[in-house]
């Protein structure tokens, strides 16, 4: 999926969250979005998602069709882009009162999967599972803040989107969790050739992971870096030591 936003534009009160003029997000890109804290990304996340409304301008995305030709639709205007997108932003995506099998199962079902399919496709996170997500007998609720990422980061594979948007994915995971995730994420995105945008306060996994890094700052991107072989990092590492 390709996304093209112009001059999307988000304040709360007099504080700009985001202001983007121009930007493309090209078909197979791995996104990472780094910025200080309130620098405006996650803000950009739920204005992708159509979670809130702009202030103005818009976002279009092109969504490829399994016969090869493109859709270019405008996500607050069609519904068409969200089976072939997933998302995990933070604990409010989860249904607390759940199972994880249940909630997989649900998320699986609202994106036309069999119980089986589901089943399946999450038996493929095992290793990133750990054995502490299935089988434990316990609600969404119950979980340890890691384990929980773990429930929302595997619900975004799901339905095997085209697009895939995490918010702080490596937050409250263990170094090791962090790793297996790393490798999910470069391997998805070589496998489909998905579109995988990813904000993280850790540079060095941003760096390890992502084709192109955008440097937020009070909503605007002030740098947007190519990454073929980790090149952003010096830009990266200068300006967060300021
Ligand atoms: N619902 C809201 N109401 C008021 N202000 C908000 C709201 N959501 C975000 N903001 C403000 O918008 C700005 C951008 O916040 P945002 O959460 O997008 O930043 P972020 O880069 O994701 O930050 P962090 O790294 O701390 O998660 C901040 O100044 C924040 O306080």
């Amino acid at each position: 999926m390709k996304i093209d936003i112009n001059g999307l534009k988000k304040a709360f009160g007099d504080k700009t969250a985001v202001d983007i003029p121009t930007f493309t997000v090209y078909d197979g890109e791995i996104l990472g979005l780094v910025g200080n804290n309130g620098a405006g990304k996650t803000t950009l996340f739920r204005l992708l998602l159509d979670l809130i409304k702009a202030d103005g301008g818009t976002v279009t995305m092109t969504i490829n069709n399994d016969d090869g030709t493109q859709v270019t639709i405008n996500p607050s205007e069609s519904e068409n882009w969200k089976p072939v997108t997933g998302a995990y932003i933070d604990e409010g995506f989860l249904i607390d009162f759940l199972t994880p099998e249940e909630y997989f199962r649900f998320i699986g079902k609202v994106n036309g999967l069999t119980d089986n399919e589901t089943d399946s496709r999450v038996a493929s996170f095992e290793h990133f599972m750990n054995g502490e997500v299935l089988g434990q007998k316990k609600l969404i609720r119950n979980y340890s803040a890691g384990n929980k990422q773990k429930i929302g980061i595997i619900s975004a594979f799901i339905n095997n989107p085209q697009l895939l948007v995490l918010d702080e994915p490596f937050n409250f995971l263990d170094p090791t969790s962090q790793n297996i995730l790393m490798h999910l994420i470069k391997d998805y995105n070589a496998k489909t050739g998905a579109t995988i945008l990813i904000s993280s306060h850790n540079l060095t996994h941003t760096v390890e992971i992502s084709t192109r890094i955008a440097l937020l700052e009070s909503g605007l991107i002030i740098n947007d870096l190519p990454n073929t072989e980790g090149s952003a990092a010096k830009v990266l590492e200068d300006y967060f030591n300021r």
